[in-house]
């Protein structure tokens, strides 16, 4: 990876709200292809790590760098053609189609009064047969299950076309196959070169997709680098406060567990 430019880079970032520091020292860097995990307990930061990657809260020290670039020096739809946002959810009471949704996704690249052409729409169209949803595409998304949204949510930044993709739990409300489906067009993604940085509760997922890891605990970065080697049982133990039992299954796959009485 030496000498390549990262999509997305933090060096030294201090992340918080009004001025109240939550994490600092942050360090990452997302590379073309990868896919990097964060994980931590609940209220630690990561969101608010990533509205700050997006430069949508303000560094509280150190910073961003999108494809090399300052986020300080970029404009809003420079940042959207480097990194696109996969909310934890969406809440709207306007019923879009689906498909005007993933529309403002592909219109994020335009200038403020370009309308979206055919080549909009039909990038749209891809990226929700790429989640096999394509026949959402005229439904009223207030209509929609709360996994149904997520996949449009993921649709939207699939479609704005950026080199990378920042994901918020994005199979949280998923059931089984969703889950399955939206993780194969993870890997997908990062196959096709895009880099995705995601925030995920469990650590099987993080092992399963993931090339590398990033722990998150309170006010810091506790260990970052390869899946294998960070995730140790010892650093999620203490990531969590419950003693975790790592076992690698037969397919090689890593599995974690806790305390089971
Ligand atoms: N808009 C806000 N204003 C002030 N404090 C906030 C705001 N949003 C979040 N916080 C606080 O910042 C801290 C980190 O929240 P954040 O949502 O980034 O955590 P998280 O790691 O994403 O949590 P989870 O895993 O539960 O989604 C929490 O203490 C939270 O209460």
């Amino acid at each position: 990876m030496g000498g390549v430019t990262p999509l997305v880079e933090a060096r030294g970032l201090a992340v918080g709200h009004g001025g109240r520091t939550i994490l600092s020292g942050v360090g990452l860097s997302l590379h073309h292809g990868r896919i990097l995990c964060l994980l931590g307990p609940n209220g630690v930061g990561k969101t608010t790590l990533f509205r700050t990657l997006l430069g949508l809260l303000p560094p509280l020290g150190g910073e961003v760098l999108l494809g090399g670039s300052p986020l300080a020096g970029l404009g809003r739809s420079q940042v959207a053609q480097r990194l696109a946002y996969v909310p934890q959810s969406l809440a709207t009471p306007f019923a879009w189609r689906a498909l005007d949704l993933v529309l403002m996704g592909a219109a994020t690249r335009l200038g403020p009064f370009a309308r979206p052409g055919p080549a909009d729409t039909a990038r749209a169209e891809a990226a929700l047969a790429l989640l096999g949803i394509g026949d959402l595409a005229t439904a009223e998304i207030t209509r929609l299950s709360g996994g149904q949204r997520q996949m449009v949510l993921l649709a939207r930044a699939i479609a704005q076309g950026a080199e990378a993709i920042a994901m918020d739990e994005p199979t949280a409300s998923l059931d089984f196959a969703n889950r399955i489906r939206v993780g194969k067009a993870i890997r997908g993604l990062a196959a096709r070169g895009l880099g995705v940085l995601m925030c995920t509760h469990d650590p099987d997922q993080a092992a399963e997709l993931g090339d590398e890891a990033l722990l998150i605990e309170r006010g810091g970065v506790l260990a970052a680098g390869p899946v294998a080697e960070v995730m140790t049982a010892a650093r999620l133990t203490r990531l969590y406060d419950i003693p975790v039992r790592r076992e690698a299954l037969p397919e090689g796959r890593l599995h974690f567990s806790g305390p089971s009485d």
